[in-house]
């Protein structure tokens, strides 16, 4: 699903953020990605996202090399492809749980009567029933997070990346977070990668890369 051939990206002469990385990630795995501050976590995550590119390297995803990818393509493939999910959910304010979800949706030309009705199941998935005419003022930490999820993933993307997701949130409400992703990966078979620096979070992925200093220090 994800394949990275010696990836490099360097900000400057004197910043690397990723030394020649190689990885692959089969389709429906869920991977932890650790590792101390600055050590490329976040760049890796924005590469794989399409939100920057490479300085030397090969990204593929669903069979699209990211590395010969135009602007549009570039757009396209967010839009389709990808589900990115924040620390800080980075949701609208004044817009409601509904409103927000579908927002993608709207992004990519669906209709509003389609675009509601798709969002309608996904916030009914992530345990929103309830709450999808609030206010985003109306929500908690775990019910923002929950919206943030029902948004990434609400355009069926192949991919969800998620960077610190509950590194904003009490244990109790992480630990939902975390089962919550657990259970779209298990019954949507999305590939999921979660960059936390929590090492209990990470115990629970199939798998955990660790980066140091740009590189992969122990992939098993
Ligand atoms: N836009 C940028 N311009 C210059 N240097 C950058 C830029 N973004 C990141 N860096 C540097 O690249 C390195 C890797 O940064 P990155 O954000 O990927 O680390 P991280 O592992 O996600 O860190 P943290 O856990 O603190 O979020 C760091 O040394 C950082 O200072």
């Amino acid at each position: 699903m994800i394949h990275i051939r010696h990836v490099t990206r360097r900000y400057s002469a004197a910043v690397t953020a990723l030394d020649d990385v190689s990885l692959e990630i089969a389709e429906g795995e869920f991977v932890a990605i650790t590792g101390p501050s600055g050590c490329g976590k976040s760049t890796l995550m924005h590469l794989i996202g399409g939100l920057d590119t490479a300085t030397s390297g090969e990204i593929v995803v669903d069979g699209l090399p990211l590395h010969g990818a135009d602007d549009a393509e570039l757009t396209a493939y967010r839009r389709t492809k990808i589900g990115i999910v924040f620390q800080f959910f980075h949701l609208l304010p004044t817009m409601t749980v509904t409103e927000n979800v579908c927002l993608p949706l709207l992004l990519r030309g669906d209709a509003y009567p389609a675009a509601r009705a798709k969002a309608g199941e996904i916030i009914e998935l992530v345990g929103l029933g309830d709450r999808a005419q609030h206010g985003m003022h109306q929500l908690s930490g775990g019910q923002l997070q929950r919206t943030a999820i029902a948004r990434a993933l609400v355009h069926d993307p192949a991919v969800l990346l998620a960077d610190e997701p509950t590194g904003n949130l009490d244990s109790a409400n992480a630990g939902q977070i975390m089962e919550l992703l657990q259970k779209i990966s298990s019954q949507r078979r999305t590939t999921m990668l979660v960059v936390t620096h929590s090492e209990e979070i990470a115990r629970q992925a199939s798998r955990c890369i660790r980066l140091r200093d740009g590189k992969i220090s122990h992939h098993p």
